[in-house]
Parts: structure tokens; sequence; C-alpha cells
């Protein structure tokens, strides 16, 4: 189908063989922002961890085209610098050529100052705060090359500032035919969003 990005059909899930949530039905297209929602304990991390390949469904299937994901770790390789964790998500096209070296190095060095880290590009990630910390990864999401993103409570650490400069680099995302799937506690990240509710699932055979 056209524009589909990810498809998830009749998905139980679970911890440790405890059922959490059943049949999940999900399907995210281009320009689409579904928010994922619930009380602690619920269910939205393993969710997304699903959705994003990290973990099984015990049962259902997922069907996606390539994604960004970014947990609660934001993956960051601690002992190398911003920079260098900025690299790591580019597409090969950024090593070839001298010119999209450049392009590329710009493009970074440009995003990095946007989210307020140009004062600390050779800085080792294990150095940032918590809230910088979370610009990085999400500043590296907004430079990769997928059109989906998978993104676990994203404004989680960011200060105001923060939230409201992801809420547009989400909306400029969704216009140039990107998706993005979330783990929320929080407000609507953009206008139109989708909310998917979990509910505890009452204890019972699968
Ligand atoms: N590594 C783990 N091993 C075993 N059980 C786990 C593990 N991580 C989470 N769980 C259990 O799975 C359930 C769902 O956890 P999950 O992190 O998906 O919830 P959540 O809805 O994202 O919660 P929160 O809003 O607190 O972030 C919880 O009841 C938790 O006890």
């Amino acid at each position: 189908m056209r524009g589909l990005l990810l498809e998830a059909n009749h998905l139980t899930l679970g911890r440790l063989g405890r059922v959490l949530v059943r049949n999940i039905n999900l399907a995210v297209r281009q320009g689409e922002l579904v928010e994922v929602i619930g009380p602690n304990g619920v269910g939205k991390s393993t969710l997304l961890r699903v959705l994003a390949g990290l973990a099984q469904p015990m049962a259902g299937l997922v069907r996606r085209k390539d994604c960004v994901w970014v947990g609660h770790d934001n993956a960051l390789v601690e002992t190398q610098s911003v920079l260098e964790n900025m690299r790591a998500v580019l597409p090969p096209s950024c090593q070839s050529l001298f010119l999209g070296k450049m392009a590329c190095h710009q493009a970074m060095l440009q995003a990095l100052d946007l989210w307020g880290l140009g004062r600390v590009l050779n800085a080792p990630a294990a150095t940032l705060s918590a809230g910088q910390k979370r610009r990085l990864a999400l500043a590296r999401t907004t430079l990769a090359p997928e059109k989906l993103w998978l993104l676990d409570e994203p404004s989680s650490a960011l200060d105001a500032a923060g939230e409201t400069l992801f809420k547009q680099q989400l909306a400029r995302h969704r216009a140039q035919g990107g998706a993005a799937v979330l783990a929320t506690h929080g407000t609507p990240a953009g206008p139109g969003a989708l909310r998917l509710e979990l509910a505890a699932h009452q204890p019972g055979r699968l």
C-alpha cells in the first residue's frame, strides 16, 4: 500500500510470559503521528520495542519500513564526542564524495546548533546532562534518512524550549513525508495525532 510505513496486526504483548495487552492493531502512513498513551507499567515501551523489532510479540505480526529508534537510554556511545555520535547515523552517501561530506558536515553542525549543542561538539557524550543527551539523540533522529521514527517518551528530560523544538522538528518531518509513533504521558505533540490508549489486560489465558 502506498505511503504505508508500519502495520501491526493482532499484537499480544507480554513480559516474562505475563500478558500485558492484547489485540493491538495499528497502521502508520506517511505524514501521520501516533501517540501511545496509558498508565505507568501498562506496556507502552514494550509496544514500541516490538514495533522497532527489538522484542518479539507473544502473538501477532509487525511489518514496517526501516526506522529510527530512540529508547530511554538514547543509545549514545558515551566515550565518543557529540560530533562522532552524530556521524554514526549519517547515510552512506555522506562518506562517498568530498562535496557530499562537506554538505553532511554542515548539516550536522546546523542541527547541533539548533539543538543547543554547538558549544559541546567535542565533549564526550558521557559528560552531557540528561537533557543534553536527549537533545543529541533527537538531533541525530532529525538527520537520519529513515521516514519512520519510533520514540519512547522523546520529551523526557527536555526543558520547555527543547519540547517546543521537538514539536517543530516533528511537524517538519511529517510535512516531508515522515511519520512517528511516540510513547508519551504528555499533551499531543502535533495536530491530528492519533492516540492509541493501552489498557491493562485482565489476567487470564492467552
Ligand atoms: N526488563 C524487564 N523484565 C521484565 N519485566 C519488565 C521489564 N521491563 C518492563 N517489565 C514489565 O513490563 C510491564 C510494562 O513495562 P513498560 O516499560 O512497557 O511500561 P510503560 O507503559 O512503558 O511504563 P512507563 O509509563 O512507566 O514508562 C511492566 O509491568 C514491567 O513490570
